[in-house]
């Protein structure tokens, strides 16, 4: 089968992107092409690939596959992309427009300059604290913040926030020692999280600015993770590090993002989207 496809990356958390507006597969093909887009040896090589789709509840709607095949519910660099391509390939002739995911719809607003988008900024909606709706196995509560957190020998406090997707944030003293591989796949997996969970490493600068690392959930170490640079400022929040309302810059791998948690409840998210190819994937038939 021959698939057309675009990949495109937020900060270096690069996806392949099919547009169902114009090609169709089938349900059950859509895991199996997700690890096969993904494999940088006998694929395209990516962080996973991205669905573009008509939706009925707003102007466009988005699907995020891992690289390991599994389904998320978010992803916020992906949704810049979309926001990119949509605009830009005359989807939506408007700046403003809603784009659906599997955790909520998403109001975006593109930044455009001779034509081509330059700037996309969501609205990623409110965090989600409950316990259980993160979900995080234990006695429910309001919130999980700063809670004693022991894997193998290593004593540390999470805070656990979802954006959808569920994400284990821990404040470490340095991000550069912090051994990310070691512990990374170790936590996304803990049975603490029934769907396992997106693990992010912050090291906070100042009251404005955060570095941070993220393993995630079904993909492993990316470049970079929008819905996790929000569960971190939320997280930040939570913590007393920084402010709400404010415009946090979070210093990722592969670049900035500018997050705020605003005193309606609303998390902000403003960054790029860049487009790295076109092309045809020859899927083998035996997907
Ligand atoms: N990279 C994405 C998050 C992917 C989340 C996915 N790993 C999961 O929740 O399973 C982002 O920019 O938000």
């Amino acid at each position: 089968m021959e698939i057309p496809f675009t990949k495109m990356h937020g900060l270096g958390n690069n996806y392949i992107y099919i547009d169902l507006f114009k090609f169709t597969i089938a349900e059950e093909q859509l895991s199996g092409l997700a690890k096969s887009v993904s494999d940088v040896y006998t694929g395209i090589g990516s962080d996973g690939m991205i669905l573009i789709q008509p939706s009925d509840a707003a102007d466009v709607g988005m699907r995020i596959f891992n690289k390991d095949g599994s389904e998320g519910q978010s992803c916020g660099n992906g949704l810049r992309c979309v926001a990119k391509y949509a605009y830009e390939n005359g989807i939506i002739q408007r700046e403003k427009f809603q784009i659906e995911t599997r955790a909520n719809t998403v109001k975006a607003e593109v930044n455009v300059e001779a034509g081509l988008v330059q700037e996309v900024t969501i609205n990623m909606g409110e965090p989600i604290l409950r316990r259980q709706a993160i979900p995080m196995m234990g006695e429910d509560a309001p919130q999980v913040v700063a809670e004693p957190f022991t894997v193998g020998d290593e004593k540390l406090d999470v805070t656990a926030v979802s954006m959808g997707n569920p994400h284990a944030v821990f404040f470490v003293n340095s991000i550069d020692t912090t051994p990310l591989y070691e512990l990374g796949p170790v936590i996304e997996k803990d049975q603490r999280f029934p769907d396992g969970v997106n693990v992010e490493f912050i090291e906070v600068i100042s009251p404005r600015e955060l570095n941070f690392q993220v393993w995630e959930r079904g993909s492993g170490v990316t470049q970079a993770c929008g819905t996790g640079a929000c569960a971190s400022v939320v997280a930040a929040v939570l913590n007393g590090s920084v402010q709400r309302n404010e415009d946090i810059t979070v210093h990722l791998a592969g670049g900035d993002l500018i997050i705020k948690w605003d005193d309606k409840g609303s998390v902000w998210m403003t960054g790029g989207a860049d487009v790295i190819a076109t092309g045809t994937y020859f899927l083998a038939d035996n997907i």
